[in-house]
């Protein structure tokens, strides 16, 4: 059986067991990520988001290399945004996606459908064997999904939190892990805000403060590197 390892974090280091640790990648579609997906094209800043998929890219690696289950969470709805909800839900007035296809009817059918390149994973982040792919439709993975019973027929208790956005669905779903048990920590430099820089500050300064740990990627590669993965026989 794999060793507890201390992964450096802020507020203070986090001892985690490989054997009940995932990694959770949270929304890396182009919706989020690539130059003319959904928040691009709803003015919000994705420059940054480069260096976020590369950052993703080398965390996955070590994970599966340590045997650490890799979950991708894809945002969105049906083609028809039944799911997304009418004028009766929040979520009608709030989603910037459905508001920008309000405010441009050229791009109805095309933000967050399913079946959509907006929709898609990005080309550097596709989902390998063994890996567990998950959909929502509201910001917090936990909402309505598979996550929790997939997490706990697993005996998962940590939660490692990489994508986009920091201070909306990864902030919401360690938020929503917090009150069902689970420690989250998030990997700072394999993240990104919606919003202006201060934001993405904010979200870390809550989770460090109240909810959970802020770590690196440098750093979780450091320690979860050294591990080798548990065969069948020993897991
Ligand atoms: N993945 C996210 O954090 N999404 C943020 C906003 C949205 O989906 O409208």
């Amino acid at each position: 059986m794999a060793a507890k390892v201390t992964l450096p974090a802020r507020p203070e280091p986090l001892e985690i067991d490989p054997a009940s640790t995932a990694v959770i990648v949270i929304d890396m579609q182009n919706a989020y990520a690539s130059p003319g997906g959904y928040l691009d094209l709803a003015g919000f800043d994705i420059s940054g988001a480069a260096k976020v998929i590369a950052n993703i890219k080398g965390v996955l690696e070590v994970a599966r290399g340590a045997g650490v289950p890799v979950i991708y969470f894809q945002n969105g709805w049906d083609p028809d945004y039944v799911e997304a909800g009418g004028p009766g839900s929040p979520n009608w007035h709030k989603s910037n996606a459905l508001k920008t296809m309000r405010a441009r009817p050229e791009l109805h059918g095309q933000l967050l459908a399913r079946g959509t390149w907006d929709y898609e994973l990005v080309d550097e982040l596709k989902p390998q064997p063994g890996d567990i792919c998950l959909h929502k439709t509201r910001y917090s993975g936990f909402f309505n999904s598979q996550l929790d019973s997939f997490l706990r027929s697993r005996g998962i208790r940590n939660l490692v939190f990489v994508g986009i956005a920091t201070n909306v669905c990864v902030e919401s779903t360690l938020r929503d892990g917090f009150f069902l048990e689970y420690f989250g920590v998030v990997l700072e430099d394999a993240t990104h805000q919606a919003g202006p820089e201060f934001v993405q500050q904010a979200a870390l300064y809550n989770i460090e403060k109240f909810f959970g740990w802020v770590s690196s990627v440098a750093d979780f590669k450091g320690v979860v590197g050294q591990i080798a993965p548990t065969t069948e026989q020993e897991a």
